[in-house]
């Protein structure tokens, strides 16, 4: 990023603009993936993707920064949790995301402060609807019977759990 390009810290334009808009997220979008690709923790996930399903993923990943951060784009996809219900996504494997690919990319990229905490608090706010899930195929191994158009609900695996199922009252 040039001089020139870093957004005052007044800038009162939405986070998609002060980051240079379509092509600066395009660049976020494939690069964050392509890196999550090539990580020894958690690119064997992509290891069964297709070209297409990944060019998808990407293309969806750009709609849903842009429609978050205040650019034109409409987010057409599963909401998180659908999106990485069964997928099985570790603590550990949220750890490899940030600690190798995400927290490093900010320096590298030379995105001011304020742009890097807006972005990091945004991809952070998901963990909850991003780790935790069981594998579904580790699902249907537990429950062979179970109709997987129903899916891990019907064999009783509720994912994410109900906000209130910790309740004491
Ligand atoms: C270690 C953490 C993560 C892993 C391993 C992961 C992996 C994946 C994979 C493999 C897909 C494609 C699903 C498919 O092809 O059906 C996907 C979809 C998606 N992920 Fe993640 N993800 C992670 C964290 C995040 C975070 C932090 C965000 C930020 C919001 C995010 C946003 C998305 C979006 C928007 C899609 C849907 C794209 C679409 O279908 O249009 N992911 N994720």
């Amino acid at each position: 990023m040039t001089e020139a390009a870093v957004p005052a810290a007044t800038d009162d334009r939405p986070l998609y603009d002060r980051l240079g808009g379509l092509p600066v997220v395009t660049f976020l979008a494939k690069t964050l993936v392509q890196r999550a690709m090539l990580n020894p923790t958690i690119g064997h996930i992509w290891n069964h993707k297709s070209q297409a399903e990944v060019q998808e993923e990407i293309n969806g990943f750009i709609d849903f920064l842009g429609e978050h951060w205040g650019g034109p784009q409409t987010y057409t996809g599963p909401d998180m949790a659908t999106a990485h219900r069964g997928m099985g996504v570790t603590e550990e494997y949220w750890n490899a995301l940030f600690d190798d690919i995400v927290t490093p990319a900010y320096a590298e990229f030379g995105l001011p402060e304020r742009e890097v905490r807006e972005i990091d608090d945004f991809l952070r706010s998901f963990k909850d609807v991003v780790v935790g899930s069981p594998s579904f195929k580790d699902v249907l191994i537990a429950n062979p019977e179970m109709d997987v158009l129903a899916g891990m609900a019907s064999v009783g695996v509720h994912w994410p759990a109900p906000r209130n199922a910790a309740a004491t009252h």
